[in-house]
């Protein structure tokens, strides 16, 4: 009897996975054959792969070669291809602006791999009416006028590093990426807090700061958290090892920062010491800030804000500078060009001009230009959807037209800047790095109005860089400070190999070597 009972379990559970089996490979078979023949992103060109799954996109993607496999595509099929099963990118003027300003489609679920605290801030706030009411409480922080009333707490860092490099200046390389992103630490934190961390000055005294190192841990986390389920996460951050468990803690390490200021700022404003000032840092503006009349802004929400903010600015500044003294090293002409401006402008070495001084120097501009066209350092997709209408009348599952391919809702859809940069019908030799093409009379104002058009290292549309003010900023006065005093080299470990840009959203500052040795 006990036989005949385990026969028939063995030959029910054989068949059962039969049954099984038959039908997930039935599913797969229709769904390919729908994604390659009947969807209406057939049409599309594309490698035939790219309709069956988003796996070996994803694969590139971890390889971070993205957006270089991106623009092989562009160059073999022309500026609209298909990437995935229900992914299009394009390189088109004004496809961009239709997607990006006009229609404002909201962001893909991407986004979500760059939550702070499990919690959104305004880049990973997808639809667009929600990221609208947390831009408003951050916007008026960034406006140029505002931005530049922090300018003594940039000088002054700015400073301090131009004065740390003077004493290992020709002696010791410098690990640039990790010295601006202390700097960029320092500024983000005076800006927003209003507090002193002192970042640079520690790493001078060869002390490493934790919230700078939990915001460089933070990527990293971020690909390890997402790529792992919940369980093998929670094992291997009980590594015994301390770097180990402090880059699994950066979240929280930054989330116990930002509270502490938070709590502390109430207090002040509470205790009315903070008094009316033009000067206000941004974590003031957001404790005041109201979603309605009736609802402010909770405090999980200013924390994941304020860690998004430390985040976005941070690397992304820190990998531009980097590369932008790579090239100074290679380009003696660039220089030498940069330093007689700067002579002029700049008569004393230690102190730095007003920002309208340095805003008004046109070789400064076009190198910074020139810089983040090539060395974008968000050079990727920025994903969006399309949405289920974009007809004024909104009629619903419309058809949105892309460059002649129609597209329904829900396909997600972007561009590159590293595409867009690179065009060259717009960049002529885009490879080569020339600020003087952003200059007249080498260009006509004609192609200078169309260069800007396709410039978008930013960003685009009403998801553009928050904080593109402060960035430009810093740019400038670090250049500045740094140019004016010193000579640039690269030593041989810096090479063509060690620089060469890898992509994962923003550039892979992990693969980034840059060192330079300052020379006076
Ligand atoms: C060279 C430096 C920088 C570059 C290249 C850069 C680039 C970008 C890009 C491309 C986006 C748009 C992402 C998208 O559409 O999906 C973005 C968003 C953002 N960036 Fe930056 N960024 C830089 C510096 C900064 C700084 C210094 C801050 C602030 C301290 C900052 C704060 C933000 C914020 C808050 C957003 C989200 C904007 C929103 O959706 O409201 N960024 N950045």
């Amino acid at each position: 009897m006990s036989s005949t009972i385990s026969f028939s379990f063995s030959w029910f559970s054989h068949n059962l996975f039969l049954v099984v089996a038959s039908i997930v490979f039935t599913y797969i078979l229709i769904r390919a054959i729908y994604n390659l023949f009947l969807s209406p992103l057939s049409a599309i060109p594309g490698p035939w792969y790219a309709a069956f799954s988003d796996l070996w996109m994803t694969i590139h993607a971890l390889r971070l070669r993205r957006c270089g496999v991106v623009q092989e595509l562009f160059d073999s099929y022309g500026p609209v291809v298909r990437i995935g099963p229900n992914k299009v990118v394009f390189k088109d003027l004004s496809t961009m602006r239709s997607v990006y300003t006009v229609h404002k489609f909201d962001k893909s679920s991407y986004y979500k791999g760059l939550l702070t605290n499990d919690n959104d801030h305004a880049m990973t706030t997808l639809e667009h009416a929600g990221h609208s009411i947390r831009r408003k409480g951050y916007a008026p922080h960034y406006t140029p006028t505002n931005v530049s009333r922090f300018q003594p707490e940039m000088h002054e860092v700015t400073l301090e590093l131009v004065n740390t490099l003077d004493s290992v200046s020709g002696k010791n390389p410098l690990e640039c990426l990790a010295v601006f992103r202390h700097l960029m630490v320092d500024v983000v934190v005076s800006s927003s807090y209003g507090y002193r961390l002192g970042a640079v000055s520690k790493w001078a005294a060869d002390v490493e700061d934790p919230l700078s190192m939990a915001i460089n841990d933070f990527p990293k986390r971020g690909i390890l958290r997402s790529t792992i389920p919940g369980w093998a996460w929670n094992i291997v951050c009980r590594f015994p090892n301390n770097r180990w468990k402090q880059m699994c803690d950066s979240d929280k390490i930054m989330a116990e920062f930002v509270s502490a200021r938070v709590y502390e700022m109430r207090a002040q404003m509470n205790a009315g010491k903070i008094g009316e000032s033009e000067k206000i840092p941004m974590l003031q503006r957001l404790l005041q800030h109201r979603y309605s009349s009736t609802v402010p802004m909770p405090d999980h929400d200013i924390i994941s804000e304020c860690m998004g903010h430390m985040i976005a600015g941070s690397d992304t500044t820190s990998t531009s500078l980097s590369y932008f003294f790579w090239e100074l090293s290679r380009r003696a002409d660039i220089l030498k060009k940069l330093q007689s401006e700067l002579d002029e402008a700049m008569p004393n070495t230690r102190v730095i001009p007003d920002i309208s001084v340095l805003q008004e120097l046109p070789y400064l501009g076009a190198f910074i230009k020139e810089g983040l066209r090539v060395y974008s350092a968000v050079p990727s997709s920025l994903e969006r959807v399309v949405p289920p209408s974009t007809s004024k009348n909104g009629a619903s599952d419309e058809i949105f037209d892309l460059m002649g391919y129609g597209l329904p809702p829900g396909t997600i859809v972007s561009t590159q800047a590293w595409s867009m940069h690179r065009d060259p019908s717009i960049f002529p030799s885009p490879a080569t790095f020339l600020p003087e093409r952003w200059l007249e009379p080498f260009s006509s104002p004609e192609t200078l109005s169309r260069m800007a058009q396709h410039m978008i290292p930013f960003g685009v549309g009403t998801r553009i860089c928050g904080g593109q003010g402060l960035a430009q900023m810093m740019m400038k006065i670090v250049i500045a400070a740094v140019v004016r005093n010193f000579d640039i080299v690269a030593p041989p470990e810096t090479n063509e190999r060690s620089m060469e840009i890898k992509d994962s959203f923003v550039s892979a500052v992990t693969v980034l070597h840059g060192r330079i040795v300052p020379s006076p």
